[in-house]
């Protein structure tokens, strides 16, 4: 988290006999009010801190190495950065920002840094890119191609708030880049105001995207991250000022252009307001609300690294101005933004960083689960091999006194009739004499692969009953294809095993069985890479769901808030123009007055007609025709002439039959003409009063039809933004169902490692039972050659 980096600079005063007027006062990082507008009281501690405050004598150069010199040696190395400056018209942005032929500003010092700093580096190469463009009456231009006009904002998981069909420049030094930028600054907007003979009416972005990745060093060392690539954004803005349509006495595009860029301004504003509430209090951020706030937005609560330079104007009369470009500072000092390099990996890279996180990961495994496993599987090994030469000993021992009974029959001749019967009695007792499930001689169906010799086969250790296993398909999968043929396996009637399995074959099969222990090992790992890979991408499906939540919310917030905003801009207009009317009106017997009193109820009328036109279009509702009403303007001048007139002639007549009414009737006569005198002048002054009243109507006019155009836009912003909510709606549906499938392959992948794990213990438990049988059988049947050697002894002693 960092905080943005804001300062103050005074403007030199225009006139030198402002020079020791000054009413603020700089100190170290402080600036003060410390005398007050000509006979006003001073208000107490009106001080403010920043991080620098510059006077007036400061130059360009100090305000570049205090300020901003830091942010660009940062863009540089893979941060975004953005400069901005702020402050009422002719306080000086401009200068700040450009500079002059003897004093460059922070964007001529900025671009000769970068190519100076990327010149030097030895380690990494660049790519430099640059555009610039404007923000004039709301709409985005390129200041590169004139044609490139009323550009769009558009924003994307990979590009983040971009300008599309901006033109991008590749450059390689930086003359080149001041070159581009004195040919944009012939298609930026400039205008006469009172207050500034070249008032900037756009605000300016000049932007500069530093790629760099290392150099090239061969090595193939996966420690090391050098391929990832840095790609940085350099914003430097120059902002118009804002204005004060008294001052600057703006009309027709002046007018507009001022309202535009007070109106963004305000919005600018609104969003500081926002982010300097901190992060708990500070709900929804407008930057929705202009392009210039949209575009700025990675810089105010976002990743980059900004500074602020606000600039104010030290004259009297730019007190209050000065204070609350002030205030806008203070806000801004508060904002803290979260910068961090931006890297896209290279495939290479990416390959690097994915085996360091596998062998970090296999290390993880070793030292924990798996480790424990290993040493299971080695410890059952060598069990497995132990039994084996158990076996081996067994079955030798067992051939050598078979070989010896052998010669010592064939020495003898045959074996009595009883006592073949006692043998076969024996061997009928126990069913097969060994106790060795052998196979039928003709199908050879089972353990076919396993067998060395045909004639000596070997045995694959069934499980008792396929109930033990958890999944039949699954233990044929694990026994590699050797597919018992369950009705083979008989006891056959005694077979004696012809010769003892060599060394080699014994190795062999203990290859056999390393070898498919390794197997399922290894399909047990692959089974636990896949999961452990459905799990990130489980987790980036939920990000990206949490994502999408977050947008629709704003969007949905952003659609209810619309409604009240135009309501409430409508109102503040209307109020700003009765306020005007007030003014103007001073005497309030008057018939202008009266006149304009009439107007205001006409206007108020059209005003709330307007209002209530504008809720019902943005609640979808069918405007309804409404009657006609007529309303008159003004009272009827003509029905009082004529009573005037009526009474006048009523008096004629009375004093025509008066003796004295040649007297009377010269004086009425005088009367009637200094009326008359009166209601011309009266007239007159009427006359001009209506003149300039038509003038405010056409200005009431164009402010409506203002207002129309920009409820023509709200509603515009209005459908555009419900689209892009049904749309997110689509997608996240899409997501939540993808995530859904996902969740559902997961758990039959757990299941199937469940199963298979099952499996593979009751594979194992088989195959010791196996083996202990075997050795039991063995030592019954070495027993029972022992017990019939000692008969046989007796007989012949006998
Ligand atoms: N620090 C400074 N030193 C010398 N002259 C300055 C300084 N700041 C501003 N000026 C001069 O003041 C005048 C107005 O400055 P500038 O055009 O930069 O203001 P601005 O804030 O950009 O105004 P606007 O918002 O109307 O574009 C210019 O003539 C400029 O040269």
């Amino acid at each position: 988290m960092e905080k943005i980096r804001v300062a103050v600079r005074v403007r030199p005063p225009v006139t030198p006999s402002d020079l020791n007027g000054s009413h603020w006062k700089v100190d170290d990082n402080c600036i003060s009010l410390h005398r007050s507008l000509a006979g006003t009281p001073l208000p107490p501690a009106l001080s403010y801190t920043f991080d620098h405050v510059f006077d007036q004598d400061c130059s360009n150069s100090s305000v570049y190495d205090l300020l901003t010199k830091d942010i660009i040696h940062a863009v540089v190395e893979g941060f975004n950065g953005t400069a901005f400056a702020y402050g009422q018209t002719s306080s000086g942005k401009t200068f700040t920002m450009n500079g002059s032929e003897n004093d460059p500003g922070i964007i001529h010092r900025a671009v000769k840094d970068i190519f100076a700093k990327t010149n030097a580096s030895t380690n990494r190469e660049f790519l430099i890119r640059v555009s610039y463009m404007e923000i004039y009456n709301e709409e985005i231009n390129d200041l590169f191609v004139v044609e490139n006009q009323k550009l769009q904002i558009h924003e994307s998981l990979e590009r983040g708030i971009f300008v599309a069909g901006l033109r991008e420049e590749i450059v390689n030094s930086a003359e080149q880049v001041l070159k581009l930028i004195k040919m944009g600054e012939v298609n930026r907007h400039f205008g006469e105001t009172n207050m500034n003979a070249r008032s900037s009416r756009s605000h300016t972005i000049f932007r500069m995207v530093i790629e760099s990745k290392g150099k090239d060093s061969g090595s193939n060392d996966y420690s090391t991250l050098d391929d990832a690539i840095h790609v940085s954004v350099l914003n430097l803005v120059d902002l118009a000022g804002s204005e004060r349509i008294a001052k600057t006495g703006a009309g027709g595009v002046r007018l507009k252009e001022g309202k535009h860029i007070n109106k963004s301004l305000m919005i600018l504003g609104n969003v500081i307001n926002k982010l300097s509430d901190g992060a708990k209090q500070r709900g929804h951020i407008p930057y929705r609300d202009s392009k210039l706030t949209r575009i700025l937005q990675p810089a105010l609560g976002g990743n980059a690294k900004t500074s602020i330079i606000c600039t104010v104007a030290p004259e009297e009369v730019h007190i209050e101005e000065t204070k609350g470009t002030l205030q806008f500072a203070s806000r801004a000092k508060r904002i803290t933004n979260c910068v961090q390099v931006n890297e896209i990996l290279t495939d290479a890279a990416l390959l690097k960083r994915q085996k360091l996180e596998i062998e970090e990961l296999r290390m993880k495994l070793e030292g924990s689960h798996a480790g424990i496993l290993e040493q299971e599987i080695l410890k059952l090994r060598n069990d497995m091999l132990k039994y084996e030469l158990e076996r081996e000993k067994l079955a030798m021992e067992l051939e050598r006194k078979s070989h010896k009974e052998r010669t010592s029959y064939q020495g003898s001749g045959s074996l009595t009739q009883s006592n073949k019967g006692t043998v076969d009695s024996f061997s009928t007792q126990h069913g097969d004499t060994f106790s060795t499930p052998t196979f039928k001689p003709a199908p050879h169906a089972f353990v076919a692969k396993r067998s060395f010799h045909s004639d000596t086969p070997e045995y694959s250790p069934l499980p008792y009953e396929f109930g033990d296993v958890a999944d039949e398909d699954m233990w044929f999968k694990m026994n590699n294809g050797f597919i018992a043929d369950l009705d083979s396996i008989c006891m056959t009637p005694a077979k004696q095993i012809s010769s003892i399995p060599s060394i080699d074959k014994t190795l062999d099969c203990h290859i056999g069985n390393y070898e498919e222990v390794q197997n399922l090992k290894r399909q047990l790992q692959e089974a636990i890479d896949e999961k452990i890979k459905f799990e990130e991408q489980q987790k980036e499906l939920l990000k990206l769901n949490n994502h999408l939540m977050e947008e629709i919310s704003k969007l949905q917030k952003e659609a209810q808030e619309l409604p009240q905003r135009l309501r409430e801009s409508c109102r503040a207009t209307n109020e700003e123009i009765f306020s005007g009317f007030q003014s103007f009106v001073a005497d309030d017997k008057s018939t202008t007055t009266k006149l304009f009193s009439r107007t205001r109820e006409l206007v108020m009328f059209l005003m709330s007609t307007f209002e209530a036109n504008v809720s019902m279009a943005l609640n979808g509702l069918k405007h309804k025709d409404e009657e006609n009403k007529s309303i008159s303007l003004m009272p009827s001048r003509q029905d009082k002439d004529e009573k005037r007139i009526w009474q006048c002639n009523n008096k004629y007549k009375d004093c025509t039959q008066d003796a004295s009414w040649k007297t009377e009737l010269s004086g009425e006569i005088r009367l009637i003409k200094e009326q008359c005198q009166t209601l011309e002048q009266e007239l007159d002054t009427n006359n001009k009063l209506l003149e300039s009243s038509k003038a405010r109507v056409h200005n009431l006019e164009r402010e409506s039809q203002f207002l129309l155009e920009e409820k023509e836009d709200l509603l515009l912003t209005v459908s555009d933004s419900s689209k892009r909510l049904a749309s997110l709606c689509q997608q996240n549906e899409k997501i939540l169902q993808d995530l859904a499938s996902e969740i559902q392959r997961r758990k039959h992948l757990e299941e199937e490692i469940r199963h298979f794990s099952i499996a593979f213990a009751s594979r194992q438990r088989s195959l010791m039972s196996f083996h202990c049988d075997f050795k039991s059988k063995l030592e019954d049947n070495l027993k029972f050659k022992v017990h019939s050697s000692v008969l046989e002894g007796g007989a012949f002693s006998n």
